[in-house]
C-alpha cells in the first residue's frame, strides 16, 4: 500500500544520519504531555473510528519497526471526527519499545514513560490521493497514539506476536489479513490528547495532528519480549542487532498547546 513508508527506508540506522532535529522545525514529535498544563477543549469530538479486517494486507521490519499494513486505496476503513475536519484512512500500524519495560514510549505524560507505544497511521484522503502526498503537507496525517503496560495478556494481540518470527530480520515480509486494528484500542478513546506534530523518525515531516489515548492497553510480559526479539538486521548481515529502543527523545513543545477532550 502507498504507506508502505519508503520514506522510513531510507532512515538509515544507527540512528539518525544526517541532521539531528529539522532546522527550524516548531512542531516535532513525540513531547512530554504535562497534564496540568494540557486545556480542555469541549468542542472536541468524540472520535469515530471504522476499520474493516478485511483491508489488512500484510506485516513487515522495515528496519526500524514492524509494520502491519492495509489497502488504503479505498475509504473502507477510515478515521474521523476528534479534532479532525476531514476523513482520514487507515494506512498502517506499527510500535515502539524499549530494551526492557522501564522506557520504550515516544511520548510521555508528565515524564511518565510506557515500556511501549503503538501509532496507528491514517492520511487525509479528502484532500490527498496518497499516503506519499499527505506526508508533506500540515494537514496531512492523524496518529493516534497508545501506551502499552507490562499486565495480562492481550487476547487480541497475541495472533500479531505469533506472526512476528516470520519477520524477524530487517525487509521480511508475511502476509497477514483480517486484523482488526480497533481490538488494540483502549475501552475508552474518548478521552485522548491532542497536538500539532510530526513524524519521529525521518523524513520527521510536521504532517501530524496527534491522538494520544488517556487510557492504556495491557500486554503481557512475554508478548512484549516477542517484540524485542526482532531484529534492526537482515539475514545476510555479519553482525545481527536486536530491534530495541526504537524510539525518538521527547522534542521542544516550541510554545504549543496541548489540548484535552477531558475535563
Ligand atoms: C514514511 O512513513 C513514515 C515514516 C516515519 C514514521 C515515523 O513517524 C511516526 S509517528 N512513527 C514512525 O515510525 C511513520 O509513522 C507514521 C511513517
Ligand atoms: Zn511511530
Amino acid at each position: 500500500s502507498a504507506c508502505s513508508s519508503k520514506l522510513a527506508l531510507s532512515q538509515v540506522h544507527p540512528m539518525w544520519q544526517g541532521p539531528l532535529a529539522i532546522p527550524g522545525g516548531d512542531r516535532q514529535s513525540p513531547i512530554d504531555i504535562a497534564e496540568r498544563r494540557s486545556v480542555f477543549d469541549p468542542q472536541l469530538r468524540p472520535l469515530k473510528v471504522q476499520y474493516d479486517p478485511r483491508t489488512c494486507q500484510q506485516i513487515w521490519n522495515n528496519g526500524y519497526s514492524f509494520l502491519v499494513e492495509y489497502d488504503d486505496t479505498t475509504d473502507k476503513s477510515t478515521l474521523k471526527g476528534g479534532p479532525l475536519e476531514d476523513q482520514f484512512r487507515l494506512c498502517q500500524f506499527h510500535f515502539h519499545w524499549g530494551e526492557n519495560n522501564a522506557w520504550g514510549s515516544e511520548h510521555s505524560i508528565d515524564r511518565r514513560l510506557y515500556p511501549a507505544e503503538l501509532h496507528i497511521v491514517h492520511w487525509n484522503s479528502d484532500k490527498y490521493s496518497l499516503f506519499e502526498e499527505a506526508v508533506m503537507e500540515d494537514n496531512g496525517l492523524a496518529v493516534i497514539g497508545v501506551f502499552l503496560k507490562i499486565g495480562k495478556r492481550h487476547e487480541g494481540l497475541q495472533k500479531l506476536v505469533d506472526a512476528l518470527p516470520a519477520v524477524r530480520h530487517k525487509d521480511s515480509l508475511v502476509e497477514f489479513t483480517k486484523f482488526d486494528p480497533a481490538c488494540l484500542l483502549p475501552e475508552n478513546i474518548d478521552d485522548y490528547w491532542t497536538y500539532a506534530g510530526s513524524l519521529t523518525t525521518p523524513p520527521l515531516t510536521e504532517a501530524v495532528t496527534w491522538l494520544v489515548m488517556k487510557q492504556h492497553i495491557e500486554v503481557s510480559h512475554d508478548q512484549l519480549a516477542v517484540f524485542r526479539s526482532l531484529l534492526f538486521t537482515s539475514a545476510e548481515e555479519q553482525v545481527q542487532r536486536s530491534m530495541v529502543n526504537n524510539f525518538r527523545v521527547q522534542q521542544a513543545l516550541k510554545g504549543r498547546t496541548v489540548r484535552s477532550s477531558f475535563s
